[in-house]
């Protein structure tokens, strides 16, 4: 993917804001390159070889793209799409691919996330629930806290009967280095309302594990 499409997908369209938002702000950029120079070095690289000339700033150009959520307004996002309707039934967007930053390390963690909300008197556009999981991720991150801020953030903006998230991640901090163990995965979870209840919840995992096929 070049940067032009990147750039295109960081921008995303009007309705959410993501226009507002200078993403590859240069000040910024050249700020993060001119440490990385020095971190190249410190590495035992040599900067101006032609393979890294210009790494410093796609290193900035990406740390911006993998963090843009600080830049996202997830409460407008949904509210940019709330439809009044009686359906009060368990509504369930699973499989949502997430890509995070560890806070700690700085590396990737990536996985599933799991989302379900149970309305009452309004809906959401489906799309808004995966643009606000990746708000939430793509920021420096605990898998736990990102778990209960997309909660929160779904229950206090569409005010459901319940809300309940559950992520599914690797933790690149724990197969790359560290601990180095390549298949384990972390389960997080959070519930409010409804979810709480002990059959609504097994609903929600009933459904978040059943295959369309
Ligand atoms: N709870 C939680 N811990 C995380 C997450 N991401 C990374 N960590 C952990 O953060 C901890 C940081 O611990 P430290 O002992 O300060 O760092 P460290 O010496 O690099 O630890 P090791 O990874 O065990 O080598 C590690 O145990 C990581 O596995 C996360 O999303 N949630
Ligand atoms: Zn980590």
């Amino acid at each position: 993917m070049d940067e032009d499409q990147i750039h295109q997908i960081a921008k995303g369209n009007e309705l959410d804001g993501y226009s507002k938002i200078d993403r590859y702000n240069q000040e910024k950029i050249d700020r993060i390159s001119s440490h990385y120079g020095g971190i190249l070095s410190d590495l035992g690289e040599d900067p101006s070889r032609e393979g890294l000339l210009k790494t410093p700033e796609r290193v900035a150009k990406a740390l911006q793209f993998l963090t843009h959520g600080y830049d996202l307004k997830p409460e407008e996002i949904l509210r940019s799409a709330m439809f009044r309707e009686e359906y009060s039934q368990m509504v369930v967007v699973k499989d949502i691919e997430v890509y995070s930053m560890c806070e700690h390390h700085m590396l990737p963690f990536f996985g599933k996330a799991h989302v379900a909300y149970i309305p009452n008197g309004h809906i959401v556009g489906l799309s808004k629930i995966p643009r606000v999981v990746d708000a939430y991720a793509r920021r420096l991150q605990v898998q736990e806290r990102l778990t209960n801020e997309i909660r929160d953030c779904i229950q206090s903006t569409l005010e459901p009967m319940g809300v309940a998230v559950v992520i599914e991640c690797k933790h690149l901090c724990m197969s790359m280095r560290g601990i180095q163990k390549q298949n384990s995965v972390t389960t997080t979870s959070a519930f409010t309302g409804a979810f709480v209840n002990e059959k609504t919840r097994a609903e929600f995992l009933r459904l978040i594990t059943a295959s369309l096929d």
